[in-house]
């Protein structure tokens, strides 16, 4: 496996990386996982997940889009790392994901695997590049694999077509997540980031799609945007394990986006943006701000930089030469400037 091989030319411990990444960072030990044992796997894999599913463990999923996003959920131990066409919102600040193309993911993709070792990585196969065919499908699925450095991929929805693509997919030999309810590269036709599920006979479509998808070999299935009924009827239904977005407690696991999790975006546009179902657990955009603020007024009132931050030195004999030099030169300003401090 391409990961395998670059950590091992990486040639560095868990432990090491943990340690060296923890100390640069200046993070506190509270905020590190506490590192691998028997059921706290160095590396997460499709097996753990299911073990982790049997045993009833509510499984965590978290997308991230670049290297340092990744560094900190591969940290976290959060069990599963999405590359998710978010991206094209949260990052890219498009209004819907429609535009994210395959070399966007790509990019975004190879950048989270170099930053994330231990979690399971899945890619986000984005819209258009797997509706025309099954072949379609496995060609886009393979390049997230091969190019991307993902473990498994993820499609949206559950008609026939898209059962037929995942179907296709997991028997090429990749491992597929499903993802039902609001799926919001098919915005167009839902007319809207809506709640799906909301009637019986739209509940039940749910339900078989998810159990369709189950049938095609998918490992896990995202529900999201669904009343908790709805949820708890298809963790019913299946035996493969449910991610809920929006979707009340009844799943095997919940995923967030990074970006509204950690609080980035405190912008009045981002407001808008962020679901309601979303919880803050710290408000890195307020921090994110006020950093920049501080570091405006301390350039503008020449606090910054200060003697702890000017690092670089020039022995008092080469200054000496310097300013002669400057001053042999014709430059009696700078010379004098180079004296004077
Ligand atoms: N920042 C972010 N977080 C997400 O969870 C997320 C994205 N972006 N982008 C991709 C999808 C889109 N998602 C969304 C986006 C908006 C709503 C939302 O606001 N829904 C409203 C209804 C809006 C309508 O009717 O048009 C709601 O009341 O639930 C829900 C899910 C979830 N995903
Ligand atoms: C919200 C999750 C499930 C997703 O598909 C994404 O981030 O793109
Ligand atoms: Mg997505």
């Amino acid at each position: 496996m391409l990961r395998r091989f670059l950590q091992s030319a990486g040639a560095q411990s868990w432990t090491a990386r943990n340690t060296l990444v923890r100390t640069a960072s200046n993070l506190p030990e509270s905020t590190i996982y506490g590192g691998p044992t028997a059921q706290n796997p160095k590396r997460v894999t499709l097996r753990h997940l299911g073990a982790k599913y049997k045993r009833k463990e509510p499984i965590s999923m978290v997308t991230a889009y670049d290297y340092p996003s990744a560094v900190h959920v591969d940290l976290s131990g959060v069990d599963i790392l999405l590359v998710g066409d978010s991206v094209g919102m949260v990052v890219h600040g498009h209004e819907t994901t429609l535009p994210v193309t395959l070399d966007d993911m790509l990019l975004h993709c190879r950048s989270v695997a170099r930053g994330a070792q231990r979690p399971f990585l899945i890619g986000d196969l984005p819209f258009g590049s797997y509706e025309r065919s099954p072949q379609q499908a496995i060609e886009s699925a393979t390049r997230l694999l091969k190019e991307g450095g993902m473990d498994a991929v993820k499609l949206e929805g559950g008609g026939p077509a898209r059962v037929a693509a995942a179907k296709a997919v997991t028997e090429a030999g990749i491992a597929v997540m499903g993802h039902v309810g609001l799926t919001p590269q098919a915005i167009s036709s839902l007319g809207g980031f809506r709640p799906q599920g909301r009637t019986a006979a739209e509940a039940i479509k749910v339900v078989q799609s998810a159990r369709a998808l189950e049938d095609a070999g998918c490992f896990a299935i995202v529900l999201e945007c669904v009343p908790p009924a709805v949820s708890a009827a298809v963790t019913s239904a299946v035996s493969v394990p449910t991610i809920g977005i929006g979707a009340g407690p009844h799943c095997s696991g919940q995923v967030l986006v990074y970006h509204d999790l950690v609080g980035m975006m405190q912008h009045p546009h981002w407001v808008q943006v962020t679901p309601k179902f979303c919880k803050k657990y710290a408000a890195v955009g307020t921090v994110i701000s006020q950093a920049l603020v501080d570091f405006r007024e301390e350039v503008a009132n020449g606090e910054f930089p200060g003697p702890d931050h000017t690092p670089y030195t020039l022995p008092e004999d080469d200054k000496g030469e310097f300013a002669k030099l400057l001053q042999a030169s014709g430059f009696e300003d700078a010379a004098a400037a180079v004296t004077s401090i």
